[in-house]
């Protein structure tokens, strides 16, 4: 261990050792965010009873609205993603996910707001409950139980879905992103069933079983992931809309878990400008830039390298959900794997599967939310507590 500035402290090279051995786990994660993360299947089943007593039939009273913004930040603003794309381009109103406080100039009453917040106190989610009262959209709220963002909603008289505040936000998801879904499919936007939502449970559940912290490295596809990445500049490409959100929710589990910078995002846009980090000093270049004079005895440290995650998507019934057909997106995600390959560049790839468009995303995040853990825990560092977000809230007076 070493201690950095400031208090903060870990390992600079993760050590491999510590993912195999229960107790340096179980000391390294005092406030268990592996057991959150592995709680997925039932954030599922518990969020959509929770759902299902709320009083969501409110919103069909109007029909079908104009547009449905989603608003909050962090964990929270990605529901909105999330919802987006399982709407998916066929979608017949404008998705908008809001990530600012208040709601967009243009919101009215022929609007539905769905604001989330997991703490239910976000000054996002709540300035936008309160604007969209005021300006006669229909609200919904999904957050804490007995927080700011209920009395709002009570306020307005608009449904509420209590969300059981056990962990941080982005341990979360799942249980804040199934009440969206399911707001939204009263509205006409989104097919998901009771059998999509069972077999997302099922599904997060068997990943996490694989993913568990007694199965060891070479069984666990989360800490073969968390090691394959450990000392790499991380690159998470998604080949997909639905896999690009998972390639985002990748990046937010990097940064604020194992606290990797990454590079994160959708492969039709990469590969028109991003891919050109696989020609850089952290990608072709790396071995170039080994000084041919220095003294041989001197052992140079091993160089930082990109590492690629690519995130594949292969739909199931693609041509109906995505905006591209499957063939291209496959074409895609095989080029720069060969582009990777011929720039030295490693490259770990994830496949979606399951049916629906919800258990292939689940399928695509559950593995990447385990590794962000495990790529802590192999530093040294607590996966829960983030003292730069925290000082950071501190020292911005939020
Ligand atoms: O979901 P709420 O409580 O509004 O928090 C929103 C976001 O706040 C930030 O400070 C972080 O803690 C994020 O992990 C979280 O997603």
């Amino acid at each position: 261990m070493m201690d950095g500035t400031a208090g903060v402290s870990g390992r600079r090279v993760a050590d491999e050792s510590i993912l195999d051995d229960p107790d340096a786990v179980a000391a390294h994660d005092p406030g268990g965010m592996l057991r959150f993360t592995a709680s997925a299947g039932a954030q599922v089943r518990e969020s959509a009873a929770l759902a299902a007593e709320a009083n969501l039939a409110l919103l069909e009273d109007e029909g079908r609205p104009r547009a449905v913004v989603i608003a909050g930040i962090g964990t929270a603003g990605r529901t909105g993603d999330v919802l987006a794309t399982v709407a998916g381009p066929r979608c017949p109103v404008p998705v908008i996910p809001h990530r600012s406080a208040g709601v967009p100039g243009w919101v009215g009453a022929a609007d539905v707001v769905i604001a989330v917040s997991a703490s239910g106190r976000s000054p996002e989610a709540l300035g936008a409950a309160e604007a969209a009262h005021r300006r006669g959209a229909r609200l919904v709220a999904v957050g804490a139980p007995d927080s700011q963002l209920q009395s709002v909603a009570e306020r307005a008289r608009a449904p509420f879905i209590p969300v059981p505040r056990r962990a941080p936000a982005r341990a979360s998801l799942w249980a804040l992103t199934v009440p969206v879904l399911l707001a939204a499919r009263t509205l006409g936007l989104v097919k998901v069933n009771e059998a999509d939502l069972a077999e997302t449970a099922a599904r997060l559940d068997a990943d996490a079983d694989r993913c568990r912290s007694a199965a060891e490295s070479f069984v666990n596809p989360a800490k073969s992931l968390a090691l394959g990445l450990a000392g790499s500049i991380p690159i998470v490409w998604g080949s997909s809309p639905l896999a690009t959100v998972a390639a985002r929710r990748f990046g937010d589990t990097l940064s604020a878990n194992a606290r990797y910078p990454v590079v994160t995002g959708a492969l039709g846009e990469a590969g028109r400008g991003r891919v050109g980090l696989l020609d850089g000093v952290f990608g072709g270049l790396v071995e170039s830039t080994r000084d041919i004079f220095a003294d041989p005895d001197e052992v140079e440290p091993d160089p930082t390298r990109l590492r690629l995650v690519l995130l594949r998507d292969g739909g199931l019934n693609a041509d109906e959900d995505t905006d591209e057909p499957l063939a291209v997106e496959e074409r895609r995600a095989d080029a720069v794997q060969t582009l990777a390959e011929r720039r030295g560049v490693r490259c770990d790839v994830v496949t979606a599967e399951g049916g629906s468009a919800l258990e292939r995303l689940a399928s695509l995040v559950a593995v990447p939310d385990f590794a962000s853990i495990y790529l802590a825990l192999a530093h040294g560092l607590d996966p829960m507590a983030v003292p730069a977000v925290t000082e950071m809230k501190e020292l911005s007076n939020q």
